[in-house]
């Protein structure tokens, strides 16, 4: 047996090289692992997420008549294909067929809950999900009668997870679309929902010409009654959205924020300049809800490698990892993580620390954040990254190797 498959010449080299080793050796995660992590989601569209089978089943159910494709696999290619644009105009019309099928109580509570059982079954324990109410109104609900629909599903696909041994919480955030002009209304919904499954509010839709400060009264109304809110900037526009996001409507996270990056310069000797946004997103640490795979779509980044998350994530600034649209993107949480531990070589601290960051930014009572990180996270996290202890022991016993 060569003399590097030793646990005692990892510990050894782990002594001797410092954390080098210790990421090569020990840290860096298994796809496996990666899904177990207990893993933290603050960005994901409830009607971005939905099961090709389900729509398929739902539009029979309930005579929508628009799908492109009606088998299953391909409709997931298609939704794929067609988010694939590089514009986020031509990204956010696929919605029309995951919305067209969310019109009644039922696909609603079905939606949502199949939507906790996911992420549940993906390793993410806490989760904050938005979908815009006004754009379930067509079958003939109100207002509120969807926000206890989807809570309704929510707390049935918890309950459904449990049950399969995967624990997870699902906290609403109530969107407003941007380019309609209801936002206070929705802000109010949000406020007459909190502490009922509803932990905060967001808009979004297509960023360009239609700046958040068109939707002032919705957040200052919020800021009067403490609550929580999160707006879509940064993403498709620069950085004239992000500061308006923050300084004129206040807001608590940014929904992306990867344009953050054109306020940063790397300079030839390796050294970074921050720009005062920059710096004031990082100083007063501001979360951004990142979206790696969402962005290679709506052109806001070119590959993994080359996405921001990297710089930002060795800048320290409040990164978090998202998966803004699983249908759209054929993706999860861990795929998310896969892709990041790939390009960037990240160990389970890395994915640790990301989770511990959106963790912290969540919406829900510091004290319940506090126990999530202490008392879920760091324990999982322990534990996986106490794995290969175990695993090498076992592929070594019987040897008589010594650390010298
Ligand atoms: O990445 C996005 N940017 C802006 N708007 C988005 C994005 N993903 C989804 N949306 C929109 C389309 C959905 O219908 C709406 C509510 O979830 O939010
Ligand atoms: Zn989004």
């Amino acid at each position: 047996m060569g003399i590097d498959a030793s646990p005692f010449f990892v510990l050894y080299a782990r002594r001797r090289y410092g954390a080098a080793m210790t990421s090569q050796h020990q840290n860096t995660p298994s796809r496996d692992q990666i899904r177990r992590a207990p893993k933290v989601l603050l960005h994901d569209h409830l009607d971005g997420g939905l099961r090709p089978g389900t729509i398929v089943e739902l539009a029979r159910d309930t005579g929508y008549a628009h799908l492109p494709e009606t088998d299953p696999d391909k409709l997931g290619v298609w939704f794929r294909e067609a988010a694939d644009s590089g514009s986020l105009e031509r990204y956010l019309e696929t919605f029309s067929h995951t919305v067209g099928v969310m019109q009644t109580r039922e696909a609603l509570v079905r939606v949502a809950a199949e939507c906790a059982e996911d992420l549940a079954e993906d390793g993410v324990v806490y989760a904050e999900v938005r979908y815009a109410p006004e754009q379930h109104l067509e079958g003939g609900l109100g207002l509120e009668e969807v926000v206890e629909a989807v809570n309704e599903g929510f707390r049935q696909g918890e309950r459904r997870a449990g049950e399969n041994g995967h624990r997870i919480r699902v906290g609403a955030l109530l969107t407003a679309m941007r380019h309609a002009a209801r936002a206070l209304e929705i802000a109010e919904l949000a406020n007459r929902y909190r502490d009922l499954g509803v932990v905060g509010f967001d808009i979004a839709g297509a960023e360009a010409g239609y700046p958040p400060t068109r939707h002032l009264d919705a957040f200052e109304y919020l800021k009067r009654e403490n609550n929580h809110f999160t707006i879509h900037a940064g993403e498709a526009f620069g950085l004239p959205s992000i500061w308006q996001a923050l300084q004129w409507c206040g807001a608590d996270r940014l929904g992306h924020g990867v344009r953050i990056i054109d306020d940063i310069q790397v300079l030839d000797d390796g050294s970074v300049k921050l720009g005062r946004l920059a710096s004031y997103v990082r100083d007063k640490r501001i979360p951004l809800e990142l979206c790696p795979s969402s962005n290679l779509q709506t052109g806001a980044a070119d590959s993994y490698t080359d996405h921001p998350i990297g710089l930002l994530r060795r800048l320290h600034f409040r990164a978090t990892v998202n998966t803004d649209n699983r249908l759209m993107s054929g993706t999860s949480m861990s795929r998310e993580f896969d892709h990041l531990v790939e390009a960037f070589g990240y160990t389970l601290e890395d994915l640790q620390w990301f989770s511990v960051n959106a963790m912290k930014s969540a919406f829900i009572p510091f004290d319940e954040r506090l126990a999530m990180i202490n008392d879920v996270i760091k324990p999982g996290y322990a534990e996986l990254k106490s794995e290969w202890l175990f695993k090498q022991t076992a592929s070594t016993s019987g040897s008589a190797e010594s650390e010298d």
